[in-house]
């Protein structure tokens, strides 16, 4: 299995060179040359196996020889085994034709521990066979950020440094990761918001001179195999409600696109999905394309769902290299389009975008009202990224199920569950004491020559 930049002009690299790579050296996105297939045999086989089993049945074709076969399950039973839910993604019925997906019962509360973790194992697992010692920086809008803490605190040969805009996460985000006490974890709170952290990650990627000076690693959906790991739930979870003699749609409360793209994925998998349906808070660039054909940035807007607080869509760019029968040039054009603001995606690349993807917004009072309407309804506690979701879900409901990804648990974002329900959401045990233990950040501008030599600094003491 080979991957291919979404740019066209960077090296062809396998599995295991596109997950320690990151961003492609032409700045484009890492895909794979083609997508392996199931049969509906082998999806219908699904049924009632373990999740670390459906994880192995789809993922390992994308792996090569990276890992053996029963290295790769190894590594599958350690990234599950702190999840707290033994179905580790487990579906609840919402309404007869509605169901969540919960996706935070993992060690950090939100979908991101699902790649995370098995990210954590395989890339441990790699530079143990090559004795390198890599750095890794990401941007977070809050998830992303504290599930790389807790994947890669402690270890020996990883250095991680989170970009977070300052002010913009919730409390629990935060403490999740300041209060990491290990000193190979860095949580850096930058003045900006979280298109301006992702911005200046992927700049570091392009300087050469500093990427390859520092070893840099990207655990952001910049990584293919972050994706890939998200791809399975969409198979657990559709395989449950009786695909492939089924078809189902998702609802996905979406940001960076990575999610939903998973979903994409494994739709060209073979798994029969009707529809992805986009689902944006008021930060809603992604909905107007596929309404009006402009992707326009037109600034980001905190709202109560923050980790969806995005305007630079990283993983669209997934989406349009194949609306654009695969050509890295138009995508190359598009992108610095975008840098000057925004571009016009051609008719037939958007007929190629709404055959696959629906579209939906809502509104900072709708999350609210759905928080309060569906607790009340069916005792479900929301947290504001899965109420947009669920929202959005509602006004596409009709004949075919529909899947909506509950991405974080409520007591992330216990503010706005309060308002919502008069009740503050309680952390698990384990984290009980989030709010008592010390927290360790250094607030950094938003530079990029300034952050460069603060990395340089921290890895060499
Ligand atoms: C809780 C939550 N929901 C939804 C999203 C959006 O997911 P994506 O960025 O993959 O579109 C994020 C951030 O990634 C998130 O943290
Ligand atoms: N919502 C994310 C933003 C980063 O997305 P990623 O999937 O590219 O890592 C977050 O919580 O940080």
């Amino acid at each position: 299995m080979k991957y291919i930049s979404t740019r066209g002009t960077a090296p062809v690299l396998g599995f295991g060179e596109a997950m320690m790579t990151g961003l492609a050296r032409d700045g484009g996105l890492y895909v794979p040359q083609t997508i392996p297939t199931m049969t509906p045999d082998e999806i219908a086989a699904l049924a009632g196996l373990s999740y670390e089993e459906i994880a192995y049945r789809v993922m390992r074709p994308y792996l090569g020889d990276t890992f053996g076969d029963d290295e790769f399950r190894g590594l599958l039973a350690a990234a599950y085994k702190p999840f707290g839910h033994h179905a580790r993604a487990p579906l609840v019925q919402l309404a007869p034709n509605h169901f969540l997906l919960e996706l935070f019962h993992g060690p950090t509360l939100a979908f991101k521990d699902f790649a995370m973790q098995l990210i954590g194992q395989m890339m441990q697992a790699a530079l143990a066979k090559t004795g390198e010692r890599i750095t890794i920086v990401g941007a977070t809008s809050g998830d992303t950020g504290s599930a790389a803490m807790e994947a890669f605190r402690g270890l020996a040969n990883v250095d991680l440094f989170i970009l977070y805009p300052h002010g913009r996460v919730s409390e629990v985000q935060r403490r999740q990761m300041t209060t990491a006490v290990e000193d190979n974890v860095h949580a850096l709170a930058m003045d900006g918001d979280f298109d301006d952290c992702q911005a200046r990650v992927k700049d570091m990627f392009n300087d050469f001179a500093f990427r390859d000076g520092v070893r840099l690693a990207g655990v952001n959906s910049i990584n293919w195999a972050r994706v890939l790991a998200q791809v399975v739930y969409y198979f657990s979870s559709a395989v449950s409600l009786g695909a492939p003699h089924r078809a189902v749609s998702f609802t996905v409360p979406t940001g960076n696109f990575g999610d939903i793209f998973a979903g994409y994925i494994a739709r060209k998998m073979g798994l029969p999905i009707e529809k992805l349906v986009i689902a944006t808070n008021h930060n809603d660039i992604l909905h107007r394309a596929l309404t009006s054909g402009d992707y326009i940035k037109d600034g980001v807007r905190p709202s109560m769902s923050p980790s969806m607080d995005i305007q630079v869509s990283s993983n669209f760019e997934r989406a349009l290299f194949d609306a654009y029968g695969r050509d890295g040039s138009a995508v190359a054009q598009l992108m610095d389009e975008l840098k000057s603001g925004g571009f016009h995606i051609s008719q037939g690349a958007l007929e190629s975008l709404r055959a696959t993807f629906a579209s939906g917004r809502c509104s900072e009072e709708e999350t609210s009202a759905t928080i309060t309407r569906e607790y009340v309804r069916t005792g479900e506690v929301l947290c504001p990224h899965s109420a947009v979701g669920v929202k959005v879900a509602n006004d596409h409901l009709g004949n075919t199920p529909i899947i909506t990804l509950a991405t974080a648990h409520p007591a992330k974002f216990p503010d706005a569950v309060l308002e919502a329900i008069g009740q503050r959401p309680a952390l698990p045990a384990r984290m009980a004491d989030l709010f008592d233990r010390r927290e360790r950040l250094t607030r950094v501008p938003n530079d990029l020559a300034r952050l460069q030599s603060l990395i340089r600094e921290r890895i060499a003491s």
